[in-house]
């Protein structure tokens, strides 16, 4: 997996591939990788599926009843502590690394995960097999404060560093912008599999393509009637 955020002008860009793997398999060619936390929080994970898949699930369901006891949006740091309070309990053995972004009254939000429960707040930070190869493409061309469209195009770039650089992450770029009163989730923003894997050749040759030089009609075994019950 790569999975990368920054913090723009305007509010948080997070970005994922879309592989899944076991061992050398490809499991799934288009998986989902940032998960709704909240209407104004997303969460990019890496690690186990099973894990990032349930427990951004589980603490988005406990904001949702959270929002409903005190009629207030959510805060960032209300996410991040409910996550790594769980994984701190669990002692690493819910492999889920994530990045955690998103805009509340206090302004943009952008942390890190771990599995064990450490925590980081970062301008920009990546996770996932393909993190190092992202993080070469952030250290190039980070900058305070960018455009939304800037900002959308670096993560994108780092997203396919990634995607083209490490076998665990692979085939497509999703992206989401949160910003203070909207978000953008931009399912396959760049859908690398068509422009990566286009055949030089048609797959189908019309008949007579390949010259017939020789030719050889074999006459195969006679076919013997078997009656049941007669000895074979
Ligand atoms: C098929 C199947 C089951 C494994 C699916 C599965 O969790 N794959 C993992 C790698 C892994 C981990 C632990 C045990 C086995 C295989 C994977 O692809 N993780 C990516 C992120 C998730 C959210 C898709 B990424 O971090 O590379």
């Amino acid at each position: 997996t790569t999975i990368a955020g920054l913090v723009f002008k305007d509010g948080v860009v997070l970005g994922a591939d879309t592989r899944s793997t076991s061992d050398t398999t490809v499991a799934d060619k288009n998986c989902e990788k940032i998960h709704y936390i909240a209407p104004n929080i997303y969460c990019c994970g890496a690690g186990t599926a099973a894990d990032t898949e349930n427990v951004t699930g589980m603490v988005s369901s406990s904001l949702e009843l959270h929002r409903y006891a005190t009629d207030r949006q959510t805060r960032v740091v209300t996410a991040l502590t409910l996550l790594k309070s769980h994984l701190f309990k669990y002692q690493g053995h819910v492999s889920a690394a994530l990045v955690l972004g998103g805009v509340d009254f206090k302004g943009p939000h952008l942390f890190t995960v771990y599995p064990h429960g450490s925590t980081d707040s970062l301008p920009y930070c990546t996770m996932g097999s393909g993190s190092l190869n992202a993080m070469a493409v952030f250290e190039d061309g980070f900058q305070e404060d960018m455009s939304e469209e800037d900002a959308k195009k670096l993560v994108a770039r780092a997203i396919r560093s990634g995607i083209y650089n490490d076998l665990g992450s692979g085939s497509n770029v999703d992206l989401c912008i949160i910003y203070k009163d909207k978000v953008d989730y931009l399912r396959n923003y760049e859908y690398l599999m068509d422009t990566t894997f286009k055949r030089a050749h048609p797959v189908k040759y019309t008949p007579g393509t390949t010259a017939v030089i020789k030719e050889k009609v074999y006459k195969l075994r006679q076919e013997v009637a078997v009656i049941p019950g007669e000895p074979g």
